[in-house]
C-alpha cells in the first residue's frame, strides 16, 4: 500500500475532476481579469512602481515563510537597484536579499526561457550565497545527498513526519520528468492548473537539500507569468501562502499522502489565486495614490529623512502604518534626535505632506492624501 503520492503506480500522472474545478477556475479568472484591467490604467512609470511593490511583497513574504525576516529597506533597495529605480537613502542590500530578488526576477522576467536543471541549480545557489542555511553548511547548485529527505516538526526524538520525498536514487530522472512536463505541458492544460500542478510536483520531488519551498514558489510565479504571457505579474501568491501557511501545509500534506487525484489541491490553489488577485487590487490602488502624492509634491523641497518617512507611510497605505508616525518613530527610523524629528515633521505639515492627528503626548502624523 503506497504511503506517499510518488509511490503510486501511475506517478506522476495526476488526475482531477474537471467539473469540480469549473467554478473555482471561473472565479479565479474573473478576479485575474479585473486586475489585468486595473493594470491597463497604469502608465509606464506607475507600472514600474507597481512591479517594484509586488516584488517587495513577494520577497518579504517568501522569505518570511522560511522564517527569515529581511529588512524592508534592504529589500526595497535591492528591488530598486535591479529595476533601475532611484536608490537614494537606501542601504546596500545583503547578498542573500539580492540573491532572492535575482531568482524572482529571473523566474518572472525570463518566464519564456526554458527551465533547465542548470537554471534551477543557479536559483538554489543564489538563495544561499554563503553556502550555509543558518548555521548548517548545505550542498548548493547540486541535488541533495543520500540521506532521506523528510519534512518534520516537533522536538528531537518526538518528531512528526509530515512528508518524505522520493529517494536520492533516481532523483535526476524525477527532476527531468518534471522539467520535460513544464516545457511540454499537455495540450489544452489550463495555465492556472499548470501553475498549481507545477508547485505540487516540484515540492513533492524536493530535489535540494534546502530552499525547495522558495523555489517551488518561484516556479509557480514563472508558471503564472507564462499563463498571462507577460513578465509583470500583479499579484503575490507567496503573500497568500504566508497568510494561510497552516492551511497550505495541511492541503499539501493531505495531497502528498493521497492518490493521484489532486482535485482538492487544485481547488485550494485556485481559491488562493482568486484571493491574491483581490488583495493585489489594494496594492495597485496604493501605488496609484503614492504616485499621485509624489506628482503633487515634485517641486516641494524634501530631505532624504523626510522622504524615507513619507515612503514608509505611503507604502503602508491609508491607516496602514500602525499608530501613525510620531517623533519617536521618526527619530528611530532616521537615527536622528527627537528635536530634529519634531522640526522635520512639523515642516512636512507646513508643506501639506502630512496632517497632524491628536496632540500633546499622543501627537501623530498621517499622510495628507489629497492636495
Ligand atoms: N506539513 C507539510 N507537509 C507537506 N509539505 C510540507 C509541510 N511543511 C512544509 N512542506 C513543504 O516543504 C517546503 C519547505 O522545504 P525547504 O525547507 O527545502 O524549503 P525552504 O524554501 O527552505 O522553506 P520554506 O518553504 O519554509 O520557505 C515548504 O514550502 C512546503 O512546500
Amino acid at each position: 500500500m503506497p504511503h506517499w503520492i510518488w509511490q503510486q503506480a501511475d506517478w506522476p500522472k495526476f488526475r482531477w475532476d474537471e467539473r469540480a474545478l469549473l467554478t473555482p477556475l471561473a472565479q479565479a479568472r474573473l478576479k485575474q481579469g479585473k486586475l489585468l484591467g486595473l493594470k491597463g490604467l497604469l502608465d509606464a512609470g506607475l507600472s514600474d512602481e507597481a512591479r517594484a511593490q509586488i516584488l517587495i511583497e513577494e520577497c518579504l513574504n517568501t522569505s518570511a515563510i522560511e522564517g527569515e525576516r529581511f529588512d524592508v529597506d534592504a529589500v526595497r533597495s535591492s528591488v530598486a537597484r535591479h529595476l533601475g529605480l532611484p536608490t537614494a537613502g537606501l542601504p546596500r542590500p545583503p547578498r542573500a536579499v539580492d540573491g532572492l530578488i535575482e531568482v524572482l526576477l529571473d523566474a518572472t522576467g525570463g518566464f519564456d526561457r526554458p527551465l533547465t536543471p542548470q537554471r534551477l541549480f543557479g536559483w538554489q545557489a543564489a538563495l544561499f550565497p554563503t553556502g550555509y542555511s543558518g548555521l548548517v553548511e548545505i550542498r548548493t547548485a547540486s541535488l541533495r545527498g543520500d540521506a532521506p529527505m523528510r519534512v518534520v516538526s516537533g522536538r528531537a526524538g518526538r518528531e512528526k513526519v509530515h512528508f518524505e520525498a522520493p529517494p536520492r536514487d533516481g532523483l535526476e530522472r524525477e527532476l527531468q520528468a518534471f522539467i520535460d512536463w513544464c516545457e511540454h505541458p499537455p495540450a489544452g492544460l489550463d495555465g492556472l492548473l499548470f501553475a498549481g500542478l507545477a508547485h505540487l510536483w516540484f515540492v513533492t520531488v524536493h530535489p535540494f537539500e534546502d530552499g525547495n519551498g522558495r523555489l517551488a514558489r518561484a516556479i509557480t510565479d514563472m508558471a503564472l507569468c507564462r499563463d498571462e504571457a507577460q513578465p509583470l505579474r500583479m499579484f503575490s501568491l507567496s503573500a497568500r501562502i504566508m497568510h494561510e501557511r497552516d492551511a497550505y501545509y495541511t492541503a499539501l500534506e493531505r495531497t502528498q499522502r493521497g492518490d493521484l487525484d489532486v482535485t482538492d489541491w487544485l481547488q485550494w490553489f485556485l481559491a488562493e489565486v482568486a484571493l491574491a488577485c483581490e488583495q493585489a487590487e489594494v496594492t495597485v490602488a496604493r501605488v496609484i495614490a503614492k504616485a499621485r502624492f509624489w506628482l503633487r509634491h515634485q517641486g516641494t523641497p524634501i530631505n532624504e529623512r523626510q522622504r524615507k518617512a513619507l515612503n514608509r507611510l505611503l507604502d503602508a497605505g491609508e491607516g496602514g502604518f500602525e499608530g501613525g508616525m510620531n517623533t519617536r518613530k521618526y527619530a528611530s527610523l532616521n537615527k536622528t534626535s527627537r528635536a530634529t524629528a519634531y522640526r522635520e515633521l512639523a515642516d512636512l505639515v507646513g508643506k501639506g505632506c502630512l496632517v497632524q492627528t491628536g496632540d500633546g503626548r499622543s501627537t501623530g502624523y498621517e499622510v495628507c492624501w489629497e492636495g
